[in-house]
């Protein structure tokens, strides 16, 4: 029987979390404890039971070394792996290395809180969510999908807002509902997917 398993994990922390920058299409490293987010989410998945036959990445560094640490915990380093720039961070434009707190004292509040999370309300010269979701699905629909209906045990590492982006469409949100879903770095979500494609279940190993 088919597992239909699709497993969605962000990033660890990067340098750039860490200092509390707009990131987006940048491509700063993982910090130290990002380091250890990624092991861990690797480990966590192996004493889960999990094992992969295929992976899907963006372009950038953080993601791809995530998954590379938590291939090396799975005992999978090998395992194919297609990077894309579809899995790639909503482009947060003109924000991209301004201090999220700095941005709240210029900007205000409540136009950080747009840009961050609204659905529909791109950054300066970025892309909004909708934006992102207009980016990574026709990616997921026309290469990932398939491998999980197939049978193939998916990993996917990728971003706070691509991966919000296919939340979206995964957990079923209104553009309201998805404002307060949130990614913690280096915790997997579980998806297990029926044959039509809709999700059966979700397990989440965050904490
Ligand atoms: O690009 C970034 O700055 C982060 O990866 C996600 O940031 P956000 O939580 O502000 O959307």
């Amino acid at each position: 029987m088919s597992e239909r398993l699709l497993v969605l994990v962000r990033h660890g922390q990067s340098e750039w979390n860490r200092r509390n920058l707009f990131t987006g299409w940048r491509d700063p490293d993982l910090t130290a404890l990002g380091v250890e987010e990624a092991k861990k989410a690797g480990a966590r998945l192996k004493a889960e039971g999990y094992q992969f036959d295929i992976a899907f990445t963006s372009l950038l560094s953080r993601a791809q070394k995530t998954l590379d640490l938590a291939l090396v915990e799975l005992g999978q380093v090998g395992l194919p792996v297609m990077k894309d720039l579809a899995l790639n961070e909503r482009n947060y434009g003109d924000l991209a290395g301004l201090n999220k707190d700095d941005a709240r004292v210029k900007w205000g509040e409540e136009q950080v809180h747009l840009w961050r999370r609204s659905y529909d309300v791109p950054p300066p010269g970025g892309e909004s969510l909708k934006d992102t979701v207009a980016r990574t699905l026709p990616y997921y629909v026309t290469e990932i999908l398939p491998k999980v209906l197939q049978g193939n045990r998916v990993l996917v590492s990728a971003h706070g807002n691509s991966l919000r982006a296919l939340i979206m469409v995964l957990e079923k949100h209104t553009p309201e509902t998805i404002t307060h879903r949130e990614l913690a770095t280096g915790a997997p979500v579980i998806y297990r997917l029926k044959a039509d494609s809709t999700v059966e279940s979700i397990t989440d190993l965050a904490g």
